[in-house]
């Protein structure tokens, strides 16, 4: 068992009874024998007593009232803490008599010295101190009072509690005024004394990034004392490092540990450095934000000695603090980042220090741009790891995100990159998932809810879970949108019960409302989802794909104008966005992909022949005359494997539009209207309304009957076939012997054969299996969907 204990606690922490409470539940978790508490002063609040000082400078007849105000609080803590010894408040009071005699010199002299500011504060942390021992003893554990210039003298410790009060010692250095008040005192008695240290703070556990940005994000158990440097400079729960060296320069471990959760375990920092998992090279990341950048740029820096030195030395005497500095080797440009309360006076300095050479056109310009942010990765293991800072650029390009400045310290502890403070959380949600510190999130929408988006939906709710936990996989359904509702949600619907919710919690459709949920800025990845056939929303892919990754079924877009086609594939290059229509062709059969997977190894594609259409292959499979062809339709309709209106099945113009993809695929320019398509589809019906249609779909069936027949007395089955063939696409209605590889298919079989320069025309290259249907269709899509996820960077096998 250690002997000693110092923990550095904020004065605040103890303003309240339950603090005690708290303060007495760790005492007797603890295994040391000797427990030391620093206590920082109060600040603020009722209990803080430097308000006293600034009324009676004023002169303010308020003063009187408050003095008496502020020692009932202090005595009402105490009793509310059942404390009985009354020396306990007879020394509030007896300092309280104090103070007033000092408040009534500086109501005189209406100035405030130095000391004076320091005694009153070093009072509150007397009070608590006291308070403290008084409700330890009264709780049977033998606690004392030591004053800080003491205790820091001091070899050992008595055992019990010892709060340590006043004055407390400061480094020579001091950061920020109220910063490290307990730490650095805390950190000399444990050195003096040979104890372990335990810093408590009131913001926060130390987390792999802030909890109120990435709420999954994890806490960091081991620190090395360098890591702790880098993220306590980037604004995390860590004191400046000045208030730890005493502990560092004798290799004390310090414990990180948040007030509001006295439980948990916290960080430990130590002098090892982090030899942790080389797969998660970054231990966390930190966002400072309000961040302004300064550029100077000019051709008459380049190799001039002195150009940097004199900059910050100027920036230094105003006072300026420089966050972080990029200058190009070329010595054409400096970038240097400071707070944006400080930008106008920075770029006045630079200016004003630099203004001959701006005169002389040496510097031509000293540029100031604000909002922005600096994103940093920090952790020992990157040190040395090839890959880890292009992983990190990388993850921020695929969610969009512009790097305007990137430093990185030869220690390669540390990766800031200057970012837009708007694209800060998604920035951050990215790379934090990207070196899997947690999931890869996808806020995805839904267009259509109907055979094939409605099956794609439960297909995902029955492996969200799995692929959540197996490959950090988070796949967040925000928004479900039919042609006249939508329902919307911030964390992503419940699937289990989207019909239900649907129904019951669904407003108006409102597209531009729907892609702005979608795409919300917090996260790194949207994804519009489209499983309708409208014209419409594939007439808005083009534009969609500025902001979101596409995935459809719908094949409205690839076979819209060969202008609009190339338009998309041009935006999915310039935003990297990714457009995915693989179930377009073959609904779940790897038809796309493998066709392309031939083209991107070299392969030249010859011909392409293919019973593409699920439904016919269903239709002249099933139809031997017994029951109506009209009857089947409606059959196959049922099954989910017609398109939403029939005629687009029977008329040849959904083998036609997929003829038309997979040439487009290898690069033909053909449009969709110059295809000649025979159509099964009456002329008398080809203009009537959907529901009249079906009414009347008997009216098809004699003629129907009549080439059935004909290709039956001639021993053969009807097949539609479409046909990319020397450049030129085709579609028809054919008839075809038993031993045609067409003839043998049944289901809903689609038959597709790739001639090849390596598949030859008397060997190629098969693909065949369901084209239609609800499961395999949507099966389909969200295989795309998990391409889209290995393509950001999700770690799917
Ligand atoms: N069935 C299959 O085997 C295959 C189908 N596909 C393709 O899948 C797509 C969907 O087919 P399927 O599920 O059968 O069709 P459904 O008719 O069953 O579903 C279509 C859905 O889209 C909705 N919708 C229509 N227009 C819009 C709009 N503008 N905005 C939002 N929602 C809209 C409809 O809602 P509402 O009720 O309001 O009209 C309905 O929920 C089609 O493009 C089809 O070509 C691809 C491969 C295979
Ligand atoms: N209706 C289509 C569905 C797939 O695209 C078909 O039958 O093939």
């Amino acid at each position: 068992m250690d002997d000693l204990r110092v923990h550095a606690l904020e004065g605040v922490m103890l303003c309240i009874p339950e603090g005690y409470e708290k303060l007495l539940k760790i005492h007797s978790s603890s295994t040391e024998e000797s427990q030391v508490y620093v206590i920082s002063p109060v600040h603020e609040g009722p209990l803080c007593l430097s308000g006293l000082l600034e009324s009676a400078k004023k002169k303010d007849e308020i003063l009187w009232s408050s003095l008496e105000q502020s020692q009932l609080a202090w005595l009402d803590l105490s009793s509310k803490l059942n404390i009985r010894d009354e020396i306990v408040s007879s020394l509030i009071r007896k300092g309280f008599e104090d103070m007033e005699d000092i408040l009534r010199s500086v109501w005189l002299l209406e100035d405030i010295s130095e000391s004076t500011l320091k005694y009153f504060a070093s009072l509150t942390s007397y009070y608590l101190a006291l308070i403290a021992s008084a409700y330890f003893n009264s709780n049977g554990i033998t606690a004392s009072l030591i004053a800080a210039d003491k205790a820091v003298r001091q070899k050992s410790f008595t055992r019990g509690a010892t709060f340590i009060y006043g004055d407390l010692i400061q480094p020579k250095i001091k950061v920020l005024s109220h910063e490290g008040e307990s730490e650095y005192t805390a950190c000399l008695c444990a050195v003096n004394a040979g104890g372990a240290l335990t810093f408590w703070n009131n913001r926060s556990l130390l987390c792999t990034a802030r909890k109120k940005d990435i709420p999954s994000a994890k806490v960091i158990e081991r620190l090395s004392f360098a890591e702790a440097t880098e993220l306590s400079f980037f604004g995390a729960p860590i004191v400046h490092p000045h208030y730890f060296i005493p502990a560092q320069s004798q290799g004390i471990p310090i414990e990180l540990k948040f007030w509001g959760d006295i439980t948990s375990k916290g960080t430990i920092i130590t002098d090892k450095k982090s030899v942790q998992d080389r797969r998660f090279p970054i231990k966390a990341f930190s966002v400072m934000r309000d961040i302004s950048i300064i550029n100077i740029e000019g051709a008459g820096m380049s190799g001039i000695p002195g150009i940097s030195s004199r900059l910050f030395t100027a920036l230094r005497r105003e006072g300026i603090s420089v966050i972080l500095i990029s200058q190009a080797s070329s010595e054409y440009s400096i970038c240097f980042a400071v707070p944006s309360s400080q930008v106008t006076m920075a770029a006045a300095c630079a200016r004003y220090e630099f203004e001959s050479e701006l005169n002389n056109h040496q510097i031509g310009s000293i540029s100031a741009v604000s909002n922005m942010a600096i994103l940093a990765a920090v952790g020992d293991v990157m040190s040395g790891q090839i890959g880890v800072s292009g992983k990190f650029f990388s993850a921020l390009a695929k969610a969009g995100v512009n790097i305007s400045a990137i430093a990185q310290g030869s220690s390669e502890r540390n990766i800031s990159a200057v970012i837009r403070e708007c694209d800060s959380l998604k920035a951050l949600s990215q790379v934090h998932a990207s070196f899997f510190l947690s999931a890869q999130t996808m806020s995805v929408g839904v267009f259509g809810p109907g055979n094939i988006g409605g099956t794609f939906l439960n297909q995902i709710a029955s492996e969200k879970e799995r692929l959540q936990d197996q490959f950090g996989l988070d796949i967040r359904i925000r928004a479900i949108a039919s042609s006249s509702r939508m329902l919307l949600s911030e964390e992503g619907i419940d699937l289990s019960k989207w019909r239900e919710l649907f129904e019951v919690a669904s407003q108006e459709y409102d597209l531009n409302k729907f892609l702005a949920h979608v795409g919300s800025e917090y996260y790194p990845h949207s994804v519009l989802v489209d499983c309708t056939t409208s014209n419409e929303l594939a007439s808005m892919y083009s534009r969609f794909l500025e902001k979101f990754h596409v995935i459809t079924p719908n094949k409205k877009a690839a076979t819209g104008s060969y202008s609009y086609y190339k338009e998309m594939f041009e935006t999915c290059k310039r935003t990297g966005k990714r457009f995915l229509y693989e179930t377009t062709v073959g609904a779940g059969l790897p038809v796309i992909n493998t066709l392309n997977d031939l083209i991107q190894t070299g392969d030249e594609v010859k011909k392409i022949e293919g019973m593409l259409s699920g439904t016919l292959s269903w239709l002249f499979n099933r139809y031997d005359g017994t029951v109506p062809f009209s009857q089947l339709v409606l059959q196959a309709k049922e099954m989910g494997y017609t398109e939403p209106d029939p005629r687009d099945d029977l008329s040849g113009m959904d083998v036609a539009r997929k003829t038309v993809i997979l040439a487009r695929e290898i690069g033909l320019d053909v449009e969709l209207e110059n295809l000649n398509i025979t159509s099964l589809v009456p002329d008398k019906l080809k203009d009537a309304s959907k529901e009249e249609f079906l009414s009347r779909l008997s009216e098809m069936d004699d003629e129907i009957y009549t080439k059935y027949k004909e290709a039956k007395d001639r021993g053969e089955v009807i097949r539609y076939v479409g046909r990319v063939d020397n450049g030129k696409c085709s579609v028809s209605l054919e008839s075809f012997g038993a031993n045609h590889p067409f003839a043998s298919a049944s289901g809903t079989d689609n038959v597709i054969t790739f001639v090849t320069s390596r598949y030859v025309e008397s060997q190629p290259l098969v693909i065949k299996g369901p084209g239609a249907g609800r499961e395999v269709t949507a099966g389909g899509v969200f295989a795309d969907l998990l391409r889209l996820a290995i393509y950001i960077g999700a770690g799917i096998l």
